[in-house]
């Protein structure tokens, strides 16, 4: 069964087509990441799952409820777990007053665990807390009604290197507990390593939904071949090198193909040196976003 199901979701601000016939599936049980730069439309898919904004046309599901029924989406909605990109908590509030207040709309089951995990001060007022802080107020907000499905816009914008460890951790054995994980990120890095399946956003249009694995693995290689002396590009390169670069011995590229049609041409040449790098996700991005590439790391 699927838990988000997508179907030719259109958003439109005048000329701006934030959302172009957006088509795509959650399944249940899975982390699925919703990668894009700044400004490629993820955030308005988010916002119109939660039917916090209208479709132009097209539409979705939720838990199996369509969208535009308000009223079954509200009830739906009691099982989704939203983390917002921008948490507008009411600032004079503490934090434990927030979670009070969510507590008292949707349970609050996993509350003290949660907050094991991830430790906003509570007795402080939001408006004295730092963007981690707001961050991980909002996960334990999101998920302590233990949701089956988590809806989440950049999760671990903010956080320091180890909340961020224990987020990836945390969504991981949520998954592995049958839960389903929708998020969004531009960073790469963590959405190569957590994430089962991949969709990526370009100007509001989908341009790829895969399997991480799959979509890495057609990325090709990481290649950088020290040669015993300088040799002729012409000579050297073949149809399945791409991005090449050369500085004086030292060629760099990616290859597409079969690593064993690799060896076979290398050993044409006097090589001294030769490493293969696992493929990164930032090179396919770059294919599909050339210089308008996220970024690597926040
Ligand atoms: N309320 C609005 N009115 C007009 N244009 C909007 C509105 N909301 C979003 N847009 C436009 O829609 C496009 C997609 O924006 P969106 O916020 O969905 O992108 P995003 O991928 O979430 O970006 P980011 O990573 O910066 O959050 C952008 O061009 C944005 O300017």
């Amino acid at each position: 069964m699927s838990a988000i199901e997508i179907a030719d979701l259109t958003k439109r601000y005048g000329e701006v087509a934030a959302n172009d016939g957006v088509t795509f599936d959650v399944e249940a049980g899975e982390i699925f990441g919703y990668l894009g730069p700044n400004g490629a439309g993820k955030t308005t898919t988010i916002r119109l799952l939660l039917g916090l904004i209208k479709p132009t046309s097209g539409t979705a599901t939720v838990l199996g409820t369509d969208i535009r029924d308000r009223r079954a989406l509200t009830e739906a909605k009691a099982n989704v777990g939203y983390l917002p990109d921008t948490l507008g908590f009411e600032e004079r509030l503490t934090g434990r007053q927030v979670l009070d207040y969510f507590a008292r709309m949707r349970g609050d089951r996993r509350r003290e665990e949660l907050l094991e995990l991830f430790t906003p001060p509570l007795d402080q007022r939001v408006e004295t807390y730092s963007a981690g802080n707001r961050r991980m107020l909002g996960i334990v907000q999101a998920f302590m009604h233990d949701p089956d499905l988590a809806i989440l816009d950049e999760p671990t914008a903010g956080l320091d290197p180890l909340k961020q460890d224990r987020m990836h951790a945390f969504i991981e054995a949520e998954r592995d507990a049958g839960k389903t994980i929708f998020f969004s990120s531009h960073v790469l890095s963590e959405v190569q390593r957590v994430c089962d399946r991949v969709g990526i956003i370009r100007e509001g249009k989908l341009v790829a939904l895969e399997h991480i694995d799959d979509l890495l693995e057609r990325g090709g290689k990481h290649v950088r071949v020290q040669l015993a002396e300088a040799v002729d590009e012409e000579r050297f390169v073949t149809a399945e090198m791409i991005d090449v670069e050369t500085v004086g011995s030292t060629v760099r590229f990616t290859y597409t193909g079969e690593s064993a049609a690799l060896l076979e041409h290398l050993v044409r040449f006097e090589v001294e040196d030769v490493d293969i790098g696992d493929p990164q996700l930032d090179d396919i991005f770059k294919h599909y976003y050339g210089d308008d590439s996220p970024a690597r790391e926040e």
